[in-house]
């Protein structure tokens, strides 16, 4: 039985990179940001879907208009909330495919998803990781990553969980504030889902 680990935490908060410690340590990991933007990108009833509620200037020459998704995905919830309709189920559907070509292979396997409860992938996985760190720790990381003004980014907090919430409902905290050693978290993690504890409460923080 493959224990499927749920990894989350908000834009900048350091997902992604640990997500490469779990690849490094051989446990491979879904990034669905990666993967909805493959579904988007491939499944015609999910494009013909977009194009019907953002517009049909969405994909030109077969190719998706990102800053145009962008733009009225973060625009307005609701806008987020049709988006989000139509693609999260397909992106339920393949995490459930590609975790069963693990079975009889892989003991964990992980899914990075910065909406991991917002978009109700909980109920596919088996323990939640959040990745916390501090809301101006994780501006400035994505600002300067992707060259956005802080505006942009603050508008993409906005449309995600707060970090409390998110805390609340996660079974583990990995804290990645730039001072607090990350190997040490990521390996008690590892080890402790390794052991089947499944009373892991007790390791929240
Ligand atoms: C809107 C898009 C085109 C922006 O792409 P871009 O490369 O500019 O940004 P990126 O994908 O890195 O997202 C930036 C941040 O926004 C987050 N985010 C992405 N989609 C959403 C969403 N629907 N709701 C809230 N946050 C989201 C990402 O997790 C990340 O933290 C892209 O994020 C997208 O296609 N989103 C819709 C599909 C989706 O919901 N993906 C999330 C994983 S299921
Ligand atoms: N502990 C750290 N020290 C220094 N830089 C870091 C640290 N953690 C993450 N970063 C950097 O901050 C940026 C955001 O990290 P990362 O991409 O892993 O976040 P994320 O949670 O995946 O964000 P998103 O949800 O936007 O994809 C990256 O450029 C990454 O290299």
């Amino acid at each position: 039985m493959v224990t499927k680990i749920g990894l989350t935490g908000g834009i900048g908060s350091g997902k992604s990179v640990i997500s490469r410690l779990l690849r490094i340590m051989g446990i491979p990991v879904y990034d669905s940001d990666t993967e909805a933007k493959r579904i988007i990108a491939t499944d015609h009833t999910v494009r013909r879907q977009l194009s019907a509620l953002v517009g049909q200037d969405l994909f030109r020459n077969g190719e998706l208009n990102r800053s145009l998704l962008a733009a009225y995905l973060f625009g307005k919830p609701d806008h987020a909330e049709g988006v989000n309709r139509i693609v999260h189920p397909r992106v339920k559907e393949d995490f459930v495919r590609w975790t069963s070509s693990y079975e009889g292979k892989k003991s964990l396997v992980a899914m990075e998803a910065a909406i991991l409860l917002e978009a109700g992938f909980k109920s596919e996985v088996d323990f939640v990781v959040m990745v916390y760190a501090p809301p101006e720790v994780r501006i400035a990381r994505a600002m300067k990553r992707d060259g956005s003004s802080r505006e942009q980014v603050v508008a993409r907090i906005h449309s995600q969980m707060s970090d409390e919430l998110k805390r609340e409902r996660a079974d583990f905290v990995i804290t990645n504030d730039g001072e607090t050693p990350l190997i040490p978290q990521v390996l008690e993690l590892i080890s402790l889902l390794s052991e089947n504890n499944h009373y892991l409460c007790s390791a929240k923080k």
